[in-house]
């Protein structure tokens, strides 16, 4: 038997997401998909706009400016502080202030962030049901190793990539369509599942099929305003029966 026969009959012993049928690849986003990282990248922003002697956010704010990268979150904190439009920020002071969250930030990515509910047992049972599985966050390259070090998550991505792996990040489709080609897998038989509108563009624009965490950052809208394809209130939803269909559109 061939390796992708045997994938296909792993999967079809399973109960899983109706999302997932006839599916080979899934792509998971990183920050407020599987991981609660807003306290630790709160803490190195706070750290970094103290050192300018700026005003200093709270995590909720912070958690509205996630999902573009650390340059725009630097960016978009810097805006709060200083009570001006994202695009009226000094460059110099962006290029500065960023330098210090990277290097704060680094010192320990893990130290009051934490895994969702269900995310490890998930990861896990779909990648032993033989689906290819990617992380594709808008997180720098450089922290994704030591974040899924520390929650033991490594073992499940077949492929890693970070906001500066590619020539661009979400909502490019890029990513996406470079795991899929990767693998060789169709975009039809992809999915992309994330936390933002980011990652829902992204997918829509790759030809992935769609799930959204309710529970994740998204500017502090609600997902459901990006028409995935499905939406999830937990990772674990992914290993529902397949009788389960109320969530999915
Ligand atoms: O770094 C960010 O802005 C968010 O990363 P994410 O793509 O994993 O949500
Ligand atoms: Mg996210």
């Amino acid at each position: 038997m061939n390796q992708d026969a045997g994938r296909h009959d792993a999967v079809a012993d399973r109960a899983l997401h109706p999302l997932l049928a006839g599916k080979r690849l899934i792509a998971f986003d990183l920050d407020g998909t599987l991981i609660d990282s807003v306290p630790d990248l709160a803490a190195a922003l706070v750290r970094a706009l103290d050192d300018e002697r700026l005003a200093l956010p709270e995590r909720e704010d912070v958690s509205r400016w996630v999902g573009n990268g650390t340059r725009k979150l630097v960016e978009r904190g810097l805006a709060w502080a200083l009570e001006t439009p994202v695009e009226a920020v000094d460059e110099t002071l962006a290029a500065r202030v960023h330098a210090a969250f990277l290097s704060y930030y680094g010192e320990a990515p893990h130290r009051l962030t934490q895994l969702y509910p269900g995310v490890a047992e998930t990861l896990f049972a779909l990648r032993d049901s033989g689906f290819v599985l990617a992380l594709v966050t808008n997180k720098p390259e450089r922290f994704v190793a030591p974040l899924l070090e520390h929650f033991a998550l490594c073992d499940a991505f077949s492929l890693c990539l970070g906001g500066d792996s590619l020539a661009r990040k979400k909502p490019d489709p890029l990513p996406l369509c470079h795991a899929a080609e990767r693998f060789g897998v169709p975009a039809g038989h992809c999915v992309m599942v994330g936390d933002s509108r980011h990652d829902m563009a992204a997918g829509k624009a790759a030809g992935f099929a769609t799930a959204a965490l309710t529970y994740g950052y998204n500017h502090g809208e609600p997902i459901s305003d990006s028409m995935p394809d499905a939406l999830l209130d937990s990772l674990s939803e992914l290993l529902a029966a397949p009788a389960r269909t109320s969530s999915i559109r």
